[in-house]
């Protein structure tokens, strides 16, 4: 199945009224501090409370989880739990076929010949029917039930990105397919956003000729406007031609093409065949995804080499050093200080090797998927140095994080302008850059007197919500005001910082060296890098706009 357009569809539209989970679970680790039913945060008070309000409570359909015996693993708790309230809850239709349950498929074939996952998937069916006390002859309701959430169940992230657990909704959204360079996202929205039922929305579903299963969306359709769970809504972020496919992404969409297929893989078992993935050559992204720098010492030229052979090995090595340095950071196992100067030091010197009996350096692309997790890595870094640190270094420790988010910021703008799916990635860097420079400008002396004098009488009107300028102008004053600024502040963030340095522009990458550090007043060097915050949260806002439809609110 699929969903295509039944009319031509502008950019930023909403396809569909927002949607509540047939089924959800938290995460294990979120079960205490989020409501199991509406994913919204818990009062402190009362503690051990499973729900928000006794209404959450009441449209939970399962709550009583005995424990889940350790069998179902690589299956999650999570899985499991909305399996069970899926089964439990009025509009499942029993008499499904194993492959397609409610309308969604299960993919039960394919999942089965996966000897790993057949076992947790029959252990896991057995258990659901104990807890449910089906007097069936077989299982196969409950594996297609597994199945079904296997297949279909989506990650629900709050406003910060953070992932809470999981949801699985009707075919509306179910029946969506994946693309790597997809016209369309989505979004999760509480439960106090409102939204007009009677708004026309610009996808129809094909029928679904099991009459039981139209009853069954007809009593989901009841739940619906009860409303309980996290809702999703799916937003074009491309023009759509009627009758064209709608396209979601499954995945992270800043990889290169043979690890999304994989994660396809593993995930969702199929392989991709989307524009992106089939481009031969591969597309620009992907090329600079993976893309590696040849450096002669001897000479200035650049040799920019993508998708290349004989340097898979030193590529490999360099990758697992800087990959192992982010692990060990993010498993708390290593001081932020060891894990940057490591980073920092591949990133920098990149790798030695042989040419042509001629020694050359490989460094990874400004933007090669691991250096931008490299830069993430980074940014955080700096930013918990910053916080823990003694008085002197606090205010270069946050100088150097701006410096990194900002920078990461640029690689996704480079990236969003060849490949615009990647608009949900840009917005997020960009208002990640925007946050960073605002606590830099907060730990200079001067910030509170200067702060009226920052304003930049170019883009202050593109932030009026009458501005009728469309979106490519106002991106294009917002990045011509970045550039300018960044023109100026680029030396001064990067000082002491020997890898952002090599870069003369932050904005196009250009890899000449800086010429001495410009000398500008404390309170000059205040009044840019708020300017230049002003500027990446105004850009973060003008990209969420057109992904979810609302401000990042961080410009009031
Ligand atoms: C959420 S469902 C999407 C709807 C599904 N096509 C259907 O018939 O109900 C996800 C499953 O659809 C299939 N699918 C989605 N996108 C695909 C793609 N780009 N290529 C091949 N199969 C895809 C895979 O089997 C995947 O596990």
């Amino acid at each position: 199945m699929e969903i295509l357009a039944a009319e031509d569809i502008e950019i930023g539209t909403d396809l569909f009224p927002p949607l509540s989970p047939l089924a959800s679970s938290l995460y294990e680790s979120f079960l205490s501090s989020h409501c199991s039913s509406c994913f919204s945060l818990l009062p402190p008070s009362p503690p051990h409370s499973l729900y928000c309000s006794a209404t959450c409570s009441l449209t939970d359909s399962f709550t009583n989880f005995p424990e889940f015996p350790p069998e179902i693993t690589p299956i999650l708790p999570s899985d499991i739990r909305t399996a069970l309230r899926l089964l439990n809850s009025t509009g499942v239709d029993t008499s499904s076929s194993p492959h397609r349950l409610n309308g969604l498929l299960t993919n039960h074939h394919l999942l089965m010949a996966d000897s790993s996952f057949s076992l947790a998937i029959h252990h896991a069916a057995s258990f659901i029917a104990t807890v449910l006390r089906s007097n069936r002859k077989n299982t196969e309701l409950e594996e297609a039930a597994i199945c079904s959430v296997l297949t279909n169940a989506v990650e629900v992230q709050d406003s910060n990105g953070l992932a809470l657990g999981i949801a699985l909704y009707d075919s509306r959204f179910s029946w969506i397919n994946h693309s790597c360079s997809p016209n369309s996202c989505y979004r999760f929205v509480n439960n106090t956003t409102s939204y007009h039922d009677d708004l026309a929305y610009p996808i129809t579903i094909p029928h679904v000729t099991n009459t039981e299963t139209l009853s069954n969306l007809e009593l989901q359709e009841h739940v619906r406007t009860v409303g309980y769970g996290p809702k999703v809504i799916a937003r074009s972020i491309k023009r759509i031609k009627s009758g064209e496919e709608i396209t979601v992404s499954y995945i992270d969409l800043l990889q290169p093409t043979g690890l999304r297929q994989s994660d396809l893989w593993l995930k969702y078992r199929f392989m991709c065949n989307c524009g992106r993935c089939a481009a031969s050559p591969p597309a620009y992204v992907d090329s600079v995804l993976e893309g590696v720098l040849v450096l002669k010492p001897e000479e200035t030229t650049v040799d920019y080499h993508h998708g290349t052979t004989n340097k898979d090995e030193a590529v490999a090595k360099m990758t697992d050093y800087i990959q192992e340095a982010i692990d060990d950071f993010l498993s708390d196992n290593i001081d932020p200080k060891t894990c940057f100067e490591k980073i920092e030091s591949v990133l920098h010197h990149g790798i030695q090797f042989k040419a042509d009996s001629q020694p050359h350096c490989l460094q990874l692309h400004a933007c090669h998927y691991v250096a931008l997790n490299a830069y993430i890595t980074l940014a955080t870094a700096y930013r918990i140095r910053s916080i823990d640190s003694e008085t002197g270094i606090v205010f270069d420790m946050s100088r150097i994080s701006a410096a990194y988010s900002f920078f990461l910021a640029c690689a996704s703008h480079l990236l969003f302008s060849a490949e615009p799916c990647l608009a949900i990635s840009a917005a997020n860097f960009w208002k990640n850059a925007g946050e960073s420079l605002l606590d830099l400008a907060s730990k200079f002396p001067l910030e509170r007197s200067v702060e009226s004098d920052v304003k930049c009488t170019k883009c202050l009107i593109l932030g009026t919500p009458n501005s009728n300028r469309d979106i490519k102008e106002k991106s294009r004053q917002i990045l011509s005001c970045v550039t300018d600024i960044s023109q100026v502040i680029w030396s001064f963030l990067t000082r002491g910082c020997p890898y952002l340095q090599k870069f003369r522009s932050p904005v196009d990458f250009s890899l000449t060296r800086i010429n001495g550090e410009r000398k500008e007043s404390i309170k000059d060097q205040t009044v840019n890098v708020l300017l230049l915050s002003f500027h990446c949260v105004l850009y973060a806002d003008l990209l969420a706009d057109l992904c979810y439809g609302e401000k990042s609110h961080l410009v009031s």
